[in-house]
């Protein structure tokens, strides 16, 4: 259906796929039928156990099946309504009368640790969409610096005054790429000007490098009294969890402007305060002051938000989400934003870690009933939907917040730097309803809920040129503590009270309360994957059968079942990456989750490491899993760490090799005796399922022999607690 009235050209639409939609529906049906001759089995070898242990195997294994069973009815929320949508942006200025109609933009780039996101990268970030085609008066971009680091903004002004230079050159070439490093990368040829350029963005990295390399800013590289006084506020007492804000405006839209004479977009660099005694939430807490120093300063009513390890990878972009945003034949007070998927450069042929995460970010996003969760990047909002439900507008506290406000003045004025100061304060938000928006290290899941379940809707935009491109993490143990992290958020929101599965289906419905629980009992895959990575082959190694046997018939439907599954999977995801997250971060995740709302343990936001070590890199290209501890960059500085995520790995993979090895014998053995193995079947494929996974790991524990190697403290750990577990077995 096009969204088009009488007057208006459509600006989209967005159609079921019917076909997928009737095939996808009759597999889960049949699908279903399996499932629930599974559990009569289940069922029925539970009433009849033929001894203590298998009785135990077998609740074991109805447990594993039952979260399985849960899972796969969470994913058909994504599967039924299969939806395709298509923007015109031709038409855009047809409809909203001109670029002189478009709604002002803010942006919105977080960072926060210089060390593990190279300021470089963050300027990158914000010269692609200080680029972007848009009207340059009605641009503004924020930058967040959690870190509070004099680099990140010395590397800004630097970055204020090359733009000068960059967003015209980008706009007479009409590039597409308008992050200098890529262009620079890729499409770049040779030409006076665009050496000269070149040239130019060398030097400054150079001048930056040198800054970043001493790590503070000397007397000589400061130009100015304007940038001295900004300096100037990096006392002795300045660290970067305590400090006072620092807000800097580095272009100015009313004066600014490029070399051609051209306006430029505002650049702001802040760095809210912190305190010691104060928590700030985390990213969370810096898109809250961002929010609200935006709103004294510009309150664009459309807002972009940004990781710093992005790039816009299209110019056309924004005009695309106001295909959504500023569709006058949709029901505005509806549509909160607007949601691009999260794409990556730099992952490897085999994507060996399965980092561009397509299931989560691609596809299940396409299939939700009222549109997509929100990613936390790469995403427009209208700034309206953070402040309430579409009818019922939350009152702030003081009015100059209010997503209705017109700022007047201009953002250099007395008036207005003394409000920013004010809100970006780290004690603001004491006693207001700003704190209601925290509650998970996963803010941007738990935001997307909390205003769809407000009634607001979304939309993806998911085209064939990626609209941003960002880094993935590139070695295991960073693809490892990121999920974890995400694995502790997800379940702080599966269990409060805004649970998906209950507040979540009563206030969205069931299919989106489905969708929504998937992603938030997304750790709980722990429970099947370290069960079937473990008990069948323990109880191999012993000689015990707790598997259907071949000639039952529900050994067809475990076949069928898993092909199943595996077969619809396998277009969009490599298992593999997921059984590895099964045993490792999902159970600590699980396990630092329990810890932390016991009020145990505290588990902060660990930035992902953005740099990329050139060895690492060249390895990861050819494919090679990494599972050496070189991955933890703390402060700067390599630090060696056993993590104990690796043991679970390393034990788990020497299980099943072990027990594939021991049931092969047992099976000989006891056929050359006469005996039927028919039992032991099944154990015997999962652990030979185990061990095909498994291979990288047994390279890396015994036959690498450089970085990647797993640290043979790691292999041994894991072996010792593999023996354990099957001296606790035998001796039961
Ligand atoms: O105290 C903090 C910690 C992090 N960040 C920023 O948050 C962003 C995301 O951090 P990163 O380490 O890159 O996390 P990822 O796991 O790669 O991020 C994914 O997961 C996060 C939630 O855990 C989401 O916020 C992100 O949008 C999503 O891309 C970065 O720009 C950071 O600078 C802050 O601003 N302040
Ligand atoms: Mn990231």
């Amino acid at each position: 259906m096009a969204s088009a009235t009488a007057n208006y050209p459509p600006l989209n639409s967005r159609k079921l796929l019917r076909r997928r939609a009737v095939l996808n529906r009759l597999f889960a049906l049949t699908y279903a039928c399996a499932i629930l001759a599974l559990f009569y089995h289940h069922v029925k070898t539970l009433l009849r156990p033929a001894t203590a242990a298998n009785a135990v195997a077998a609740l074991l294994l109805l447990l594993a099946d039952a979260v399985l069973s849960f899972m796969w009815i969470t994913v058909q929320s994504f599967r039924l309504y299969p939806t395709h949508n298509e923007e015109f942006p031709e038409n855009l200025e047809k409809v909203v009368g001109g670029t002189g109609g478009f709604p002002a933009l803010d942006v919105f780039i977080c960072t926060s640790d210089p060390y593990k996101e190279p300021p470089m990268g963050v300027v990158n970030t914000a010269l692609s969409v200080m680029a972007y085609e848009y009207p340059a008066e009605k641009l503004s971009v924020y930058i967040s610096d959690d870190s509070g680091s004099e680099l990140t903004l010395f590397t800004f002004m630097e970055a204020a005054r090359f733009a000068g230079h960059w967003l015209p050159f980008c706009r007479e070439r009409n590039l597409m790429e308008r992050s200098p490093e890529a262009y620079f990368a890729s499409s770049y040829r040779g030409g006076t000007e665009i050496d000269k350029i070149k040239m130019m963005y060398e030097n400054m990295k150079v001048r930056v490098k040198h800054v970043v390399e001493r790590g503070k800013v000397g007397e000589e590289c400061i130009i100015g009294d304007r940038e001295r006084r900004a300096f100037g506020k990096w006392t002795d007492e300045f660290t970067s969890q305590n400090h006072p804000a620092v807000i800097e405006i580095l272009l100015d839209n009313s004066r600014d402007r490029d070399i051609t004479g051209n306006a430029m977009p505002n650049l702001v660099y802040l760095s809210r305060e912190k305190s010691k005694n104060v928590p700030h939430h985390f990213k969370a807490g810096a898109l809250n002051a961002l929010l609200r120093v935006s709103a004294v300063m510009t309150n664009a009513p459309i807002i972009l938000t940004l990781d710093c390890d992005m790039c816009s990878n299209d110019p056309e972009t924004p005009r695309r989400a106001l295909c959504y945003l500023a569709n006058p034949s949709t029901d505005q007070s509806q549509l909160g934003y607007v949601q691009f998927p999260q794409r990556f450069q730099g992952i490897n042929e085999g994507d060996i870690y399965c980092g561009d995460f397509k299931r989560l970010f691609q596809i299940n996003p396409t299939g939700m009933k009222n549109g997509p969760n929100y990613l936390g990047t790469e995403c427009f909002f209208r700034r309206r939907s953070l402040f309430g439900a579409p009818l019922a507008i939350v009152p702030l506290e003081i009015p100059e917040l209010s997503p209705e406000h017109c700022p007047k003045g201009l953002i250099q004025s007395e008036r207005t730097l003394a409000w920013t100061q004010k809100v970006a304060g780290c004690n603001y938000e004491r006693n207001t309803n700003w704190g209601h928006k925290y509650g998970s290290l996963v803010e941007d899941f738990y935001t997307g809920l909390k205003l769809q379940c407000k009634g607001w809707r979304s939309a993806f935009c998911h085209l064939e040129r990626p609209a941003f491109l960002g880094d993935a993490p590139i070695c295991l143990i960073d693809v490892l503590t990121q999920s974890k992290r995400w694995a502790i958020g997800l379940l702080e929101v599966a269990f409060s009270k805004f649970s998906p599965i209950t507040f979540g289906v009563q206030s969205m419905g069931l299919l989106m309360g489905l969708s929504y629980a998937h992603h938030a009992f997304w750790p709980m895959w722990s429970v099947p994957i370290t069960i079937y990575a473990f008990l069948p082959q323990i109880a191999l190694i012993n000689g015990l059968s707790i598997c259907p046997k071949v000639s039952d018939p529900c050994f067809l439907i475990y076949i069928f079942l898993f092909l199943g599954a595996y077969t619809q999977d396998l277009a969009d995801f490599v298992l593999r990456m997921c059984l590895i997250r099964g045993v490792t971060c999902h159970v600590f995740g699980t396990i630092e989750y329990t810890l932390k709302s016991l009020g145990i343990a505290v588990q902060g936001f660990n930035v992902t490491s953005k740099v990329l070590d050139d060895e690492q890199s060249k390895k990861y290209e050819q494919g090679a899993f990494e599972l050496g501890a070189d991955g933890f960059i703390i402060n700067g500085l390599k630090a060696r760490a056993i993590s104990p995520m690796f043991v679970a790995l390393g034990a788990a993979a020497i299980i099943n090799l072990v027990s594939l090895v021991q049931g092969l014998i047992v099976v000989v053995v006891r056929r050359s005796n006469g005996e039927n193995v028919e039992g032991l079947v099944l154990q015997i494929l999962l652990a030979g399922f185990g061990v095909v996974n498994g291979w990288p790991i047994y390279e890396a524990m015994f036959i690498k022999s450089d970085k990647g190697r797993m640290p043979t403290k790691v292999t041994l750990v894991s072996a010792f607690v593999v023996s354990l577990l099957y001296t606790a077995v035998s001796l039961a």
